[in-house]
């Protein structure tokens, strides 16, 4: 039996650039849909939605001259590319997804509605959530906290690349230790940098718990789904 019966997977677009520095690396999008195929038989319903910081970020772009508002509907279409292509790695394994997008551009998706998503997750497809919110000056952590609680997810995973919270960036600091569990409120007073705040923020006001964890170890979202402790819940 799987922990979560619906889930929100959010993935990192800088991930899917793998050992590459731009773009999609197509064995790593490959083995994310391998593992998000290994739940998907497990019968849970699952929510996507993906970063887009492997092919642009609206305030790096704004850092060199560009307009913060079309840098942000850039990471955005990001977001969209990306989405796609995990929806194509997905099709070739034998899995029906559905690319729904918060800014309308038919026919490369259906324009997104929480009733849509439902059905869709409840009809056994898989549900990638492009484009974010649709609005700039967000990112698409908070994308995947408004996406996760409006669709009614048990949790919100954050498949990242490190396997946790912990007391400092671990990339940086090598004395850091990891939580197993931690409040949103002490994210917030400790000033920890996983996810942005208002993410967190948004989830805690909501009653969505966040699984903090790394997808980039092949086999981790299946065993976060049986229960296995290998990341960080973030609760209340
Ligand atoms: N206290 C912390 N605990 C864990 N990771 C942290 C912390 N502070 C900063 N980080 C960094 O946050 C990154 C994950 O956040 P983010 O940049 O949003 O990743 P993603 O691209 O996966 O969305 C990790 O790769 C890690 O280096
Ligand atoms: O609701 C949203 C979500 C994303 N973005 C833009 O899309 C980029 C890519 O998303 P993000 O940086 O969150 O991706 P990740 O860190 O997961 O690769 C962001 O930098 C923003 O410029 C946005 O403007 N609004």
């Amino acid at each position: 039996m799987a922990k979560f019966k619906r889930i929100l997977l959010k993935l990192s677009g800088e991930s899917l650039m793998g050992e590459q520095r731009y773009g999609i690396d197509e064995k790593r999008l490959a083995e994310y849909a391998e593992q998000i195929k290994e739940v998907h038989d497990m019968g849970v319903q699952i929510g996507i939605v993906i970063g887009g910081g492997n092919i642009f970020r609206g305030l790096s772009g704004a850092g060199k001259g560009f307009d913060r508002v079309k840098g942000d509907q850039m990471g955005m279409c990001a977001t969209v590319i990306n989405s796609l292509g995990l929806s194509s790695a997905l099709g070739a394994i034998g899995v029906k997804s559905r690319v729904l997008t918060a800014i309308r551009m038919e026919p490369i998706g259906e324009f997104y509605s929480k009733w849509k998503a439902i059905e869709c997750m409840e009809a056994g497809e898989v549900v990638i959530m492009s484009a974010g919110t649709g609005n700039p000056y967000f990112t698409t952590d908070t994308g995947s906290s408004l996406r996760g609680i409006e669709i009614e997810a048990d949790v919100m995973l954050k498949g990242t690349r490190v396997d946790g919270v912990y007391t400092a960036d671990p990339e940086k600091d090598p004395t850091a230790t990891k939580f197993s569990e931690i409040t949103y409120d002490e994210i917030y007073h400790k000033g920890l940098k996983v996810m942005d705040l208002t993410a967190t923020t948004m989830c805690k006001e909501n009653h969505l718990p966040i699984y903090v964890f790394n997808m980039d170890v092949y086999g981790n979202l299946k065993k976060v789904m049986e229960g296995e402790n290998i990341g960080t819940l973030v609760h209340n």
